[in-house]
């Protein structure tokens, strides 16, 4: 284990047994999470990213299985931890914002009662030392006049104050670890860059370790220190920013890139990447990416690429990681990937 992971996730296989058939949504993947840092999980929509979140956490129901794979938290296999102990680190250790603050608060109780609730229940804390620091968390979130808005209601938010609460919420244990599930899903761009700004604050403050789960490239630019870049249940990618931005390295990053409204330069032209994220009970031979990609070749149609080292401290699940555009990590045309995961000199 690296000695400064906080998490380290090994070769995690989630699968769903569906009617339609074995749902692969996260295919032997593997990843760490570095103390105090964000670490960015993109792709589109349906490439396993919430149900990894959901596996590290502990629920994954019927009709999903984890079927493989280690997730340490501090060298501890969470996987081998009981419900009851499983609870107890969600509550404590590791926590969650999810996309849709409506469906984490409950309406009928007051956004104080639930956070000091909380509080109570895993810090052991009174009635009034709760009610304290759920004023506290309100005022650390940003919410204006926390003193007067404890005993409201959700309803009487605005969505990007009542992800603020659920922020609160998930950080009132003092985590050492937030997941942050597409936080600003439901919210404009305006309060999206708010919210964003809190997260990172809130990581230096509490010195959390952060992982953002995000379909924008755009939002991991600005936000995360390294970042995994998924597609149809594997990591295609991981790289820090810096370099994932100066040399993306898989086709699929360069697609997202290039369908990034706010990475484009004026001149550049906005391309999204052709055709869809395949079913993931029915993927398709070879590289799961090879229908979508304009270099793919015979290869890629047979071939299912290992994720590998392409360049110090950088990885790509691609035969073709910097082949296919004549260009080696040092920007010369120098080598090409060979089918067996090997990389030869031209
Ligand atoms: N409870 C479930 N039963 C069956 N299949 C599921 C279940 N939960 C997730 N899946 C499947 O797992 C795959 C990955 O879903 P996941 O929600 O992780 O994607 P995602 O990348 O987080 O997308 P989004 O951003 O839309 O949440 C999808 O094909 C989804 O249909």
């Amino acid at each position: 284990m690296s000695t400064d992971a906080v998490l380290e996730v090994k070769n995690l296989e989630t699968r769903f047994y569906t009617e339609e058939g074995v749902v692969e949504a996260v295919d032997g993947n593997s990843f760490t999470l570095e103390e105090g840092e964000m670490l960015g999980i993109v792709g589109e929509s349906g490439s396993g990213k919430s149900v990894t979140a959901m596996s590290i956490m502990g629920l994954i129901d019927d009709p999903g299985r984890i079927e493989a794979g280690e997730i340490l938290y501090r060298g501890d296999d969470l996987l081998q931890k009981s419900n009851r102990e499983m609870r107890r680190i969600r509550g404590n250790d590791i926590s969650m914002v999810f996309q849709d603050p409506m469906t984490s608060l409950n309406p009928v109780f007051t956004v104080g009662s639930q956070i000091s609730r909380i509080v109570q229940k895993h810090m052991g804390l009174s009635k009034a030392a709760a009610r304290e620091r759920t004023i506290q968390l309100l005022e650390d979130v940003g919410i204006p006049e926390a003193e007067g808005r404890v005993d409201d209601y959700p309803h009487q938010f605005s969505g990007g104050m009542r992800q603020r609460v659920l922020i609160a919420m998930a950080i009132s244990c003092d985590p050492d670890v937030l997941i942050a599930d597409e936080p600003t899903t439901a919210l404009d761009v305006t309060i999206e860059a708010q919210i964003f700004e809190l997260l990172e604050d809130l990581q230096a403050k509490y010195g959390m370790s952060v992982i953002l789960i995000t379909h924008d490239l755009g939002v991991v630019a600005g936000t995360c220190d390294r970042v995994a870049v998924v597609y149809a249940g594997n990591i295609v990618e991981r790289a820090t920013v810096t370099e994932l931005f100066e040399s993306p390295r898989h086709p699929y990053t360069r697609g997202l890139m290039r369908s990034i409204p706010k990475l484009r330069r004026d001149e550049e032209q906005l391309t999204p990447i052709e055709g869809k994220i395949p079913d993931l009970a029915a993927l398709p031979s070879g590289c799961s990416f090879h229908p979508r990609c304009e270099h793919a070749t015979e290869d890629c149609r047979q071939v299912d690429p290992e994720l590998r080292e392409i360049a110090p401290g950088r990885q790509a699940a691609c035969l073709n990681a910097y082949g296919y555009d004549r260009e080696g990590p040092d920007g010369h045309a120098s080598s090409r990937a060979t089918t067996d995961g090997g990389v030869t000199d031209e």
